[in-house]
């Protein structure tokens, strides 16, 4: 990858996570390039980052692989601006939910191979899980290269493109998920008058830990939850609750309506 120049297309939130990863891996900052729509963004990863910021078409012209980082609703635009400037056999990588690797391929010159891939927030901290998928121009080597790219930022893993809309509810959104259930029982602690900072920290080393020994003991999470519930204990009487609220068919008709949206993203940009 080194030898390659990279430009990340709309370097928001996510595109400035994959940069900061490229460049945290090693890769020379002189062969990284970034593009931003306003002019003080543009600045701010000059800044931090040390890299060119140049135009979508500049970029598109001069790099080996591009990351597409804008919202889904801009990816046609941008694809417009770069169409006549991407050379033959650059690679083009998605990030954006929903939309399919035939979205950029019909719009991108005949041949160009893509990959599409969800991230996650958790990337901030290496601790990101990418979910990879080939379009239909793209070979275990243009894979092989999205997975360097993706690796600086935690997991990364190759699922079926049609699986991408449930990856997309589970581990894409997933993160603001678990952040509401931390900040739901740090308003509890808050409630059964702990100090706010006591409950924070109760809170995030409880959810730290939990999914330490998720990933650690391997362990179903069954197995793991019946550990912790004492017959008659604190831990029935809560959960007890929780199924009684219907957390569980919640949790399922949330990610039912972010798979969803995420189809039809695609079906609005087609
Ligand atoms: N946020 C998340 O947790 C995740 C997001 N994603 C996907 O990542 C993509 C980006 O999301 P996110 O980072 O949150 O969004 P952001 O709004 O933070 O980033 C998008 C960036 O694209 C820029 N942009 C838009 N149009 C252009 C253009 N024509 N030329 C140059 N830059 C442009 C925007 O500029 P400006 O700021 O000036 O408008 C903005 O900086 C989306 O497609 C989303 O589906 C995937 C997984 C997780
Ligand atoms: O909310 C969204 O649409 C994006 C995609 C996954 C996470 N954030």
């Amino acid at each position: 990858m080194s030898e390659r120049t990279v430009a990340v297309l709309g370097a928001g939130t996510m595109g400035e996570l994959v940069l900061a990863g490229l460049l945290r891996g090693g890769h020379p900052a002189g062969r990284a390039l970034a593009t931003a729509r306003r002019p003080e963004r543009a600045e701010q990863l000059r800044a931090t980052h040390g890299v060119r910021v140049v135009g979508n078409a500049a970029a598109a012209a001069e790099a080996d692989v591009l990351a597409i980082g804008v919202k889904p609703q801009d990816a046609d635009a941008l694809l417009t601006e770069i169409r006549d400037s991407v050379r033959p056999g650059t690679l083009v990588i998605s990030l954006c939910a929903g939309l399919t690797t035939a979205f950029f391929a019909r719009r991108l010159p005949e041949g160009t191979p893509v990959v599409r891939v969800m991230t996650n927030t958790p990337a901030l901290a290496g601790a990101a899980i990418s979910a990879i998928s080939p379009g239909a121009h793209a070979t275990d080597e243009h894979v092989a290269l999205a997975e360097e790219l993706f690796r600086p930022l935690g997991a990364v893993l190759r699922v079926p493109e049609k699986q991408q809309d449930a990856v997309t509810a589970v581990s894409g959104s997933g993160p603001a998920y678990v952040y509401l259930f931390v900040e739901a029982m740090i308003e509890a602690g808050v409630l059964l008058g702990l100090p706010r900072a006591t409950a924070r920290e109760l809170a995030v080393q409880t959810a730290l830990g939990s999914a330490t020994m998720l990933r650690e003991s391997g362990e179903h999470p069954v197995t793991l939850r019946e550990a912790v519930t004492s017959p008659g204990g604190t831990t029935a009487a809560a959960l007890a609750e929780l199924e009684r609220h219907g957390l569980r068919a919640a949790v399922l008709d949330a990610l039912g309506a972010a798979r969803d949206r995420a189809t039809s993203l695609a079906q609005q940009n087609t």
